[in-house]
């Protein structure tokens, strides 16, 4: 029989030593600060023509040098940077990826503080659920804060792949707007590729679009700014687009922005939704169903599979026409 300490010894050594994959992921907030540090001070960049002293690093940035070389000897253990000896570092596979700007300001953005904070209510959603949740808080004081608001912006940017414009078909389509489109790369995107839209609309919070407005001022003739509330009331057209909108969203209020939709559509328009479809048959690791928790952690939005997105467009007087690519939803008026 073991004794009480020897079980306790064996307890700690299985979670430190033995079993490795736990303890990465019940620390993994150490990391992912640990990393928030590495892109904000762009220490990749000092790395990108071969290995240097994290000495050297900190002195050209302006950090304290002994914890630079603490925070970047820990990353390396975790394959973010390679340790040379002696004080030195070079660039990992994964360290070389913060050199690509767009992958940067993802990271920046999901290894922020705020966006852990959101996760402190998880305990509440599992005892009590969230349906007495609004999501409108979260964008509410993520448009309150203009630096919080602009890391956001570039990292949605940075999640946008341009396969999504090169896959859909717009040539039917006369006006299209984008509904929750934030600093407008989508709708350029659209409109650059579609000669034949007459009108590309971005729409968004009054807050969102002045922001726009100052950093991004638009320089097609086609394409106009509108702001308002999706809750509310949306501009007339004959497309509408919604990339990373719908997950933001409880099946109700969801079903609210398709029903201001639906009253402000032309006759025979489409909805083209841009979200994950999550695949249950899939049991090998899906990035959808984590954020599918962080999306209930935002303010009760969730990813969504077939079915769901089914129930979803009946629940507000519409038809899914096709799913495509898995990201794609198209629907129309039912
Ligand atoms: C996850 S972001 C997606 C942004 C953009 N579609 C993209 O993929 O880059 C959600 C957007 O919805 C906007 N939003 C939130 N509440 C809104 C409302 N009530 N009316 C209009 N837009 C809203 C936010 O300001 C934000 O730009």
């Amino acid at each position: 029989m073991q004794s009480t300490i020897e079980q306790d010894i064996q307890l700690k050594e299985n979670i430190f030593h033995e079993n490795r994959q736990l303890f990465n992921l019940v620390t993994g907030f150490w990391r992912s600060m640990a990393i928030q540090m590495a892109a904000k001070f762009d220490i990749a960049r000092y790395l990108a023509n071969g290995k240097q002293s994290s000495q050297w690093i900190s002195h050209q940035v302006g950090l304290h040098d002994e914890t630079l070389f603490r925070v970047m000897r820990a990353l390396a253990v975790s394959g973010v940077f390679i340790d040379e000896g002696n004080g030195e570092f070079s660039n990992s596979s994964l360290s070389s990826l913060l050199l690509d700007t767009n992958t940067r300001n993802i990271v920046l953005l999901e290894s922020n503080p705020l966006q852990f904070k959101v996760w402190l209510k998880s305990e509440d959603y599992l005892m009590k659920g969230y349906s007495t949740t609004s999501g409108q808080e979260y964008w509410n004081e993520l448009v309150s804060n203009p630096d919080y608001e602009t890391l956001f912006a570039n990292a949605m940017h940075g999640l946008t792949r341009p396969s999504f414009v090169k896959r859909s078909d717009f040539s039917a389509f006369e006006t299209v707007c984008d509904v929750g489109g934030s600093q407008g790369w989508f709708m350029e995107e659209i409109l650059k590729n579609n000669s034949n839209i007459k009108v590309g609309i971005n729409f968004d919070l009054p807050s969102v679009i002045e922001l726009k407005q100052k950093q991004r001022p638009n320089n097609d003739a086609r394409a106009k700014d509108v702001s308002g509330s999706f809750f509310e009331s949306v501009p007339e057209a004959d497309c509408y687009t919604m990339k990373r909108i719908m997950h933001d969203w409880n099946q109700n209020d969801a079903s609210k922005i398709l029903q201001t939709i639906s009253k402000a559509i032309k006759p025979n328009g489409k909805v083209y939704i841009y979200d994950f479809i999550v695949d249950k048959s899939n049991k090998m690791y899906d990035v959808s169903v984590w954020y599918d928790l962080h999306m209930l952690n935002v303010g009760g939005g969730k990813e969504r599979t077939e079915q769901e997105w089914k129930e979803l467009a009946s629940l507000s007087g519409f038809i899914i026409d096709e799913f495509k690519f898995g990201e794609l939803i198209i629907l129309s008026k039912k």
